[in-house]
């Protein structure tokens, strides 16, 4: 069995798969890894905008700025709690995707709003914006069209709010532009080979997982022919008994077992007499169905324990197992009986079937089932070779 490789095609720029299935498949796929990511990183983001609060007191004392740097990373860390608790329970990644993006712009105003309340430490801010843009691309997992925007927005945010508040000259500007810009770019590439890798093992996955779904449904197709193949090959198409084969299975069985319990275990073989007058006088399909009602009577007669197999042609073979000898008799003459009461044509009541019946068995002693099979068979031939329409033991027994 095999299958084409799966065909999928990403776009240069973002990465995501062209067909929109396709990604909202990998986007459920990958949901609950990303909820439990994002979560972590905004608690993580949280305790790093915290940690600055010590540098702001070194840097500023007790004073106005500080309280308001107080606040403002207050207001940050507790929104990204909020928004980690919110994300973990609303935040799909299907349907709510500017959720995810939420955390990207509040800390990217949180980042803003340090440069006019810190304007002095300008060296470290430019460094925490680079830090932070790398961040925003490899590690808040998200879409990359999404962390470009927000991104720049923390980009030119704080290019503007540098170039108004702290004193810098042009060239200082354009130096820290450049810096911007090189670490966009190398974010930005970074995450799109991400974004392709990621979605290019999801096709893989996708394709093994339809291949295996494939193979399984073989696999249990096969499983249902076999069985279906099984029970051809046991049945009688016909009468529905054992197939002979099926029954010499089934009768080895029963033999073993009883000679393992020391038990005694009967064999017997039914021939219809004269059926092949039935057939020349009645037609093939009136054959049938006296051969149909001979099965029905055995089954009905017998116990379920015992065996009953078509042994081919107007033969039918019986394995009784926990029955001597004598007992088998008492079976196979109530059962000639009961044929002997089947109506063969509604029309002519007096039309009688009578069987011949050969009998076999084993006490406990050790016996092959071919040879009793055989002697049921002699005792079969010497009852027809007698006239027929009767039981007969087999010598050896
Ligand atoms: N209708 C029908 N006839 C079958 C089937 N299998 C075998 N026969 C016929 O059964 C007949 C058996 O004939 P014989 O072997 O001569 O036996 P008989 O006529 O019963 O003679 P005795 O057994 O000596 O009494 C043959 O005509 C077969 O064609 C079957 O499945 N359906």
């Amino acid at each position: 069995m095999s299958s084409p490789r799966t065909k999928y095609s990403l776009h240069r720029l973002t990465g995501q798969f062209h067909e929109p299935n396709r990604e909202a498949m990998y986007r459920r796929d990958i949901e609950p890894r990303v909820r439990l990511e994002s979560c972590l990183t905004l608690i993580v983001a949280a305790l790093v905008f915290g940690m600055f609060v010590i540098s702001d007191y070194y840097y500023i004392g007790v004073s106005t700025e500080l309280y308001l740097l107080l606040a403002m990373r207050t207001l940050v860390i507790v929104s990204c709690v909020i928004l980690a608790f919110v994300l973990g329970r609303w935040g799909s990644y299907t349907s709510n995707v500017w959720l995810h993006a939420l955390p990207l712009w509040i800390l990217a105003t949180g980042i803003i709003l340090i440069v006019p309340l810190r304007p002095d430490s300008l060296a470290t801010q430019v460094t925490a914006v680079v830090v932070a843009t790398m961040a925003f691309y490899l590690l808040i997992p998200n879409l990359l069209p999404v962390v470009a925007i927000a991104s720049f927005y923390l980009n030119m945010g704080f290019l503007a709010a540098t170039a108004m508040v702290a004193d810098i000259s042009a060239v200082v500007a354009l130096r820290i532009l450049l810096l911007l810009i090189m670490a966009n770019v190398v974010g930005f590439f970074a995450l799109l080979r991400l974004e392709k890798l990621q979605r290019g093992q999801f096709a893989l996955l996708q394709e093994e997982r339809v291949q295996n779904q494939q193979l399984m449904d073989e696999i249990s197709h096969r499983k249902s022919l076999e069985a279906q193949l099984r029970r051809v090959a046991e049945r009688d198409a016909l009468t529905g008994l054992d197939s002979r084969s099926h029954f010499m299975e089934r009768a080895r069985e029963l033999l073993l077992r009883s000679q393992h319990q020391q038990a005694p275990f009967s064999l017997f073989m039914i021939d219809v007499d004269h059926f092949k007058a039935i057939n020349d006088t009645w037609g093939h399909s009136q054959g049938d169905r006296v051969l149909s009602a001979i099965a029905t009577t055995c089954r009905r007669s017998l116990r379920p324990q015992d065996v009953i197999g078509r042994f081919g042609g107007e033969e039918f073979i019986v394995a009784l197992p926990d029955t001597r000898l004598k007992d088998a008799r008492v079976v196979a003459e109530r059962l000639q009986k009961e044929v002997a009461e089947l109506l063969v044509i509604e029309e002519l009541p007096d039309q009688r079937l009578t069987v011949t019946i050969g009998i076999a068995g084993v006490l406990h002693e050790k016996a092959d089932l071919e040879a009793l099979v055989n002697q049921a068979d002699q005792a079969l031939y010497a009852g027809k070779h007698n006239g027929r329409n009767r039981v007969v033991m087999s010598n050896e027994g």
